[in-house]
Formats: C-alpha cells, sequence, structure tokens
C-alpha cells in the first residue's frame, strides 16, 4: 500500500510531466428575468439579492474561505463498456458521506472526504446548486468567486462547465445557469439602458430651439468678460436685463446666441421679441458621445441635439433628474475639456449592471479573445493599487438576455482551439475562462450588513449620500485535461502543447500545495494561468473547485492524481473580501456641483455687495452735495445774521444814545416839571400875594 506521501510524490510528478491547455471568457451583461431562485422574492417580478441571507450562512459557515471541492463521477462511456472495465475496482462513491473510497487494489482503499460527491446520475442541476450557485450569489453579494473544473480528459469538465443544454434545459451547465442568475439579479427594465444609448432612434421631429422658447439651456464656464449688455449674435445691445427671481440664480435674458455656448453658465433663454430670428443653416450637429459603462459618467460634446433620448442630469447637489425632450435637452453643468463643452449626465440605470467580458483563451502560454479570435496575445495586467488583474484589450460584450449570452458561448467554443488525442477526439486543448464582472449600489438596507467594514469610505458615503459600488468578478474556468503526455500519446505540435498545460496545470498544482502548507512563498508568476487565478486561491475569492473523474481502471493513475488534486485545494484558504468602492466620481461630481453652486452665491453675492456700493455711493454724493448746499446757505444765512448783528448792534448803540437822551430829557422834562412846579408854585404863590394885593389894595381903597 503506497503511502500519502508517496501519492503525493506521484502526483506532484504527474503535475510535472503533462497538463491541459487553458481559455477564458469575460463580457458584459444586462438583463432578463430567469426561473431561478437564488434569494428570497422581492416585492416586484425580479429576483433580488437579499445580503442579510447570505450574510448568515457566511456567519454560519465555520471555513468560509475555504476552497470548496467536489468530485463529480461521469457515466460509463462507450469506449469504458467496450474495455469492459469495472469502475468499481477504481473509485467506490459514497454520496451520502460525502466519500470516496480510491481502490487501490482488490484488498485495500483509501477513503477520501470532499464537500460534495456527485455519482455519475448527478443531475446538472443539482451539481451547479451544490457547487456553483453559493458563488454565484457570493458574487452577487460583492465577492469575487471563482468556479473550476480539474480533471482528465474526457472525464466532464466541459460537461459540467460549458454545455448549452440547447434542446434540453435540464442540460445546462454551471456557465449557462450562473449567468442565468447573475441577469435574473442584476437586471432591470432600466438596466440596459446605458447601452441602448446608442442605439435609440432619433426622438422624431426634433424641436430646435427658437428664440422665444425659454429653458434650452446654454452651458460653458462663464468667461470673466460676459458680455452682458450685448448679444453676441446680432450684436445689438439691450438683450440682457438681469433679474434675480428666485434661488438666487440670474436669468439673463437672451437672444439665439447659440453658438456662444462658452459664454454662459445656467443661463436660460427668455425671450426677446426685438432679436432677429436664428439664421437658417443654424443647428447643432454631431453629437460626440462617449458612452460609458454603467454607472459610469456620460461625456459628450453640446452640438447635436437629436441622437439621444434619454438623459439624467446631474444637477447642483449631485441632485438627479430625468430631462424631458426637447425644451430641457442641453441642461446640466457643463464643463469646459480640451477646449470642448462637456456636460455630465449620469445613464439612467446607473444602479446595477453586469458585465461579461470576452470569451478568451489561454493557448501556448497565449491569450486568445474567443469572441475576436484575432485578438490572440492579450496581456495580462495586474493593477498596482487593487491587486486585480485586468486584461486590456480582451472584447467585452453586452449581454441582452440569456439568448444572446448562449450565441456567443457557441461562438467561443466553436473558436476553441481543440486538438484531438488518442485519449478523446474531442479533447480540450487550452482552459475556458468565462469572467463576469457584477456591479452593484449598495442600498441602505445593505449598509449594516454586519461583516462590512467600517470605514472612512462609508462615513463619506453616509455624509455625501454617494452610493458605494461593488464591483465583483466570477471566473468560470474549464482546464484542459490533466492527463499525462506520456498516455496522450500526443506528438509533435501536441506533445508542444501538453507541454505548456503541463505547465499552466503544474504551476496551478504547485500553488495549490504551497497554500496548502501554508508557504511563504506561492509560485503565482510562474504561469498565465496562475496569475490569471491568483485571486482565486489565496486571493479574496470565493472559490469552488469541481474534480471530475472517469469510471475506468485503466485510468486510475490519473485518477487518484485527480483526487489528490482536489483534496489539497480543500487545504486553502482564501480571505475572502468585499469588493467594495466608494464612488468617487460620484463624491467628485458632487463636490464639483457644490463649489459652482457656492461660486455662483459667491457670485451673487458680490453683485449684491456691488450693488450696495454703488447705492451706496450715490448715497453719499447725494449726501456731500445736499451738504454743500447746507453750508452754502449756512454761510449765507451766517453771512446775513452777521449783518443783522451788526445792524442790530448799530441799533442797539443808537438805542442807547437814545437812552441817554431819553434820560436826559427825562431829567430835563423832570427838571422842567419841576421848574414847572415852581412856576405853578411861584403862580399859586403870585396869585395868592395878588389876592392879597388885590384884597389889601381893595381893602386899603375901602378904607381910604
Ligand atoms: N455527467 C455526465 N453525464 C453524461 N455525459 C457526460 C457526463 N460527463 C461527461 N459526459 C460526456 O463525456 C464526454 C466528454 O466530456 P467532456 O468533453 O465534458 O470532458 P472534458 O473533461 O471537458 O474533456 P477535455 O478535457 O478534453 O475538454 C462528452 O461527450 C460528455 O457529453
Amino acid at each position: 500500500m503506497a503511502s500519502r506521501s508517496s501519492q503525493r510524490s506521484e502526483r506532484d510528478n504527474t503535475f510535472l510531466t503533462d497538463a491541459p491547455l487553458l481559455l477564458s471568457l469575460s463580457r458584459s451583461v444586462d438583463g432578463q428575468q430567469s426561473n431561478l431562485s437564488l434569494r428570497p422574492k422581492a416585492p416586484s417580478s425580479r429576483r433580488s439579492v437579499t445580503p442579510n441571507s447570505r450574510t448568515r450562512s457566511a456567519d454560519d459557515d465555520p471555513e468560509p474561505g475555504r476552497v470548496r471541492v467536489a468530485v463529480r463521477l461521469r457515466p460509463r462511456n462507450a469506449e469504458d463498456l467496450l474495455s469492459e472495465a469495472d469502475f468499481a475496482d477504481c473509485v467506490e462513491l459514497q454520496p451520502e458521506l460525502k466519500r470516496l473510497k480510491l481502490k487501490k487494489n482488490n484488498w485495500s482503499s483509501e477513503s477520501f472526504r470532499f464537500d460534495e460527491v456527485f455519482s455519475e446520475s448527478a443531475s446538472q442541476r443539482r451539481v451547479y446548486e451544490a457547487v456553483a450557485k453559493p458563488v454565484v450569489e457570493s458574487v452577487l453579494t460583492g465577492y469575487n468567486g471563482t468556479v473550476m473544473a480539474y480533471g482528465q480528459t474526457g472525464t466532464g469538465k466541459t460537461y459540467t462547465l460549458g454545455r448549452l443544454g440547447e434542446d434540453d434545459a435540464s442540460e445546462r451547465g454551471i456557465m449557462v445557469r450562473a449567468m442565468e442568475d447573475i441577469i435574473a439579479n442584476t437586471s432591470q427594465a432600466s438596466d440596459s439602458v446605458e447601452i441602448s444609448y446608442l442605439q435609440t432612434p432619433v426622438p422624431p421631429s426634433p424641436v430646435l430651439p427658437t428664440p422665444t422658447s425659454h429653458l434650452i439651456h446654454i452651458t460653458g464656464k462663464p468667461k470673466p468678460q460676459i458680455p452682458l449688455d450685448e448679444c453676441s449674435y446680432c450684436h445689438q445691445k439691450g438683450h440682457w436685463k438681469h433679474s434675480c427671481p428666485n434661488q438666487g440664480r440670474i436669468y439673463p435674458s437672451f437672444c439665439h446666441d447659440y453658438y456662444s455656448l462658452r459664454y454662459f453658465s445656467s443661463y436660460y433663454f427668455s425671450e426677446v421679441p426685438d432679436c432677429p430670428p436664428p439664421p437658417a443653416t443654424f443647428s447643432l450637429p454631431s453629437l460626440i458621445l462617449q458612452l460609458p459603462s454603467i454607472g459610469e459618467e456620460l461625456k459628450f460634446h453640446l452640438v447635436n441635439w437629436d441622437k439621444v433620448c434619454s438623459l439624467v442630469e446631474v444637477g447642483g447637489g449631485g441632485s438627479r433628474r430625468k430631462l424631458e425632450w426637447p425644451i430641457e435637452w442641453g441642461f446640466g453643468r457643463p464643463y469646459e475639456e480640451d477646449g470642448r463643452i462637456l456636460k455630465t449626465f449620469i445613464c439612467q440605470s446607473s444602479k446595477q449592471g453586469c458585465r461579461v467580458w470576452s470569451l478568451l483563451q489561454l493557448y501556448l502560454e497565449c491569450i486568445q479573445d474567443l469572441l475576436a479570435p484575432e485578438k490572440t496575445n492579450i496581456p495580462i495586467v495586474e493593477e498596482p493599487k487593487t491587486g486585480e488583474v485586468a486584461l486590456p484589450g480582451a472584447m467585452v460584450v453586452k449581454i441582452r438576455d440569456l439568448d444572446h449570452f448562449l450565441q456567443l458561448l457557441q461562438t467561443g467554443e466553436e473558436n476553441r482551439h481543440a486538438a484531438n488525442t488518442k485519449l478523446n477526439s474531442e479533447s480540450s486543448r487550452s482552459h475556458a475562462i468565462l469572467m463576469v464582472q457584477v456591479w452593484r449600489s449598495v442600498h441602505e438596507e445593505e449598509k449594516d450588513a454586519p461583516f462590512q467594514e467600517k470605514d472612512s469610505k462609508r462615513d463619506l458615503s453616509n455624509c455625501y449620500g454617494i452610493p458605494i459600488v461593488r464591483k465583483s468578478k466570477l471566473l468560470i474556468v474549464d482546464l484542459a485535461g490533466s492527463e499525462r503526455l506520456d498516455k496522450s500519446g500526443s506528438e509533435g505540435r501536441l506533445a508542444e502543447e501538453a507541454k505548456f498545460i503541463n505547465l499552466s496545470l503544474t504551476s496551478l498544482g504547485k500553488c495549490i500545495n504551497a497554500l496548502a502548507e501554508n508557504s511563504p512563498h506561492i509560485p503565482i508568476r510562474d504561469s498565465k494561468l496562475t496569475r490569471l487565478l491568483r485571486d482565486s486561491f489565496g486571493g479574496s475569492a470565493r472559490t469552488s473547485l469541481i474534480v471530475t473523474i472517469g469510471p475506468s481502471s485503466r485510468h486510475h493513475t490519473e485518477t487518484t492524481s485527480t483526487i489528490m488534486f482536489g483534496q489539497r485545494a480543500m487545504k486553502v484558504v482564501n480571505t475572502v473580501k468585499l469588493k467594495e468602492e466608494f464612488d468617487y466620481e460620484s463624491l467628485c461630481r458632487k463636490l464639483e456641483n457644490r463649489v459652482e453652486h457656492l461660486t455662483a452665491e459667491i457670485d451673487r453675492q458680490q453683485k449684491l455687495r456691488d450693488n450696495d456700493r454703488i447705492e451706496m455711493e450715490r448715497n453719499l454724493r447725494e449726501c456731500q452735495k445736499s451738504f454743500g448746499e447746507a453750508e452754502k446757505s449756512l454761510v449765507t444765512r451766517s453771512e446775513f445774521l452777521e449783518n443783522e448783528n451788526s445792524r442790530l448792534e448799530i441799533e442797539l448803540k443808537e438805542l442807547g444814545r437814545l437812552k441817554d437822551l431819553n434820560d436826559l430829557m427825562q431829567d430835563e422834562v423832570a427838571r422842567l416839571e419841576l421848574s414847572l412846579n415852581h412856576s405853578k408854585q411861584y403862580q399859586l404863590e403870585s396869585s395868592t400875594y395878588q389876592k392879597v394885593l388885590a384884597d389889601t389894595t381893595q381893602m386899603y381903597e375901602r378904607r381910604k
């Protein structure tokens, strides 16, 4: 009985001696419904992701990152039957115990435990649900995922993964079933909008803006010198009037200077009766669209208004709204780039989507695009920041629905190079990889998922209301057959192929061994296959491996090798990690809008201040003028008063003099009165004397 270590060294030697090719796919999808049920039904007819349920299952799993390995036994084929091989002599399955007994000889066997053991009667659906569906669910939640098939040529790898099931849907393999679920869970009625933008016909009879229509927006960054007093088309003055009707916005009147886009920002046309009509040749032709991928920015040069049927505007503060044709088209936040006026819009259904990259083939260490077979040497690039593998130049196909996907898969399979060997006349000589990229905006309820990292991104997201996007990738890898070179009987070029297949599978085996043994060095760079799969083994992906075996004891060595490969792979533990990205572009746009808004507000305030200053200066001038006048009048008044004062002083003096004179006169009067009194007294006395005299005289005379 061979020891475990001797078995291992035999397996390792197997990897070193021969190995098959590889191939890979990818592309972009939107969607269609499927009748599979990945998760509880959402209120709508479309199935929705329920991360919490997945979270629970992830939490319940004691080894969430371990590579899951299932073994599948192919039913006996004609060759097996002909050779009368008794598969029970090779392996004995105990599916209920998830065990497989590998016969060593007639009296001893070794038992191996796997995560799943599928007998030859296992259905495609069961294999999908046990092996691939958890990975697909994981991918839909934001983790990278890999489903891979490994095994000897002719044991059912392509059957398990790539079967199209055109005639019988129950025959469909993992690729089709996975895509069915992905499409059903990433596509809404609106998900394909970004793609249909280019394809939607021109809206009927586009209405060009007229001078009297308003709400036709012009764009462009305001230049320092805005010709506010002159229409730059007709050069008439007085077409601008200013007002601030509401929200602090400025709505200058405008005639039809459609060409002067560079002058204006967020201005509206408004009625200008005196302005002549626009020229007959006037048009805004040839819209240049740079169609983004879902969720990204759509930029275009505002020249033709005819070619886009539906746009969502990114407005101030990050607001979004659908624009109505034709009157609001062109409305938006403009900016200048390379001398062009650009505006930013978001495709209407940007929340989520899924993209499948092209179908690729790795053959003789060259990656070939199976959907564009002329692309034969696509490089592998690792993004320095994220470490993610990218394949620049690989064709990206956007899938309309499952039929579309099936067509492409068919095309890819036709392009896949298959070389005949003695072992299997339809043997695949390459590894095939289907790469599917899925991205979804994180919804509010998903943000609190317990396994998510609470980081500054999330704070920013909450603060600014910017979506967090989960981008994940699913790889479905159909490896070339792992048979030994000597047994395959390959010669010449086929032997050369087998060497490369061997190289890549040996590298994969070495990496898995190193990972299983916690070795500090993982030889990822030894082959393109391992570089492509760097996230699948020892990375952050959830990985399921299905090893396929045949029943014939003639291939005992290969079967043993395959089983040992699976056993080693079961020891590999990945650190699954959510592929979550903060949507920095959204934040940037939002902040730019905010800056623009604040700049406009500053301008408005500045203008108000200028107006206030002008008003104050005018008031000052008026005050100064009235002060001058008042001063002048005061001087006059003062002079008048001084004169009056002088006059009064003279009068006063005169009055003094008169008073003195009066006093003198009064004295004189008094004196005269006194004199008069004296005179009267004298007169009285005189008359008394005279009377006395007369009396005396009379008496005298009488006496006489
Ligand atoms: N579980 C199965 N049930 C029925 N037929 C099967 C099953 N597995 C494989 N087969 C059949 O066995 C044949 C070989 O299978 P398949 O081409 O998938 O092998 P393979 O491992 O992909 O070979 P290669 O490495 O050469 O690509 C096919 O005709 C396939 O239909």
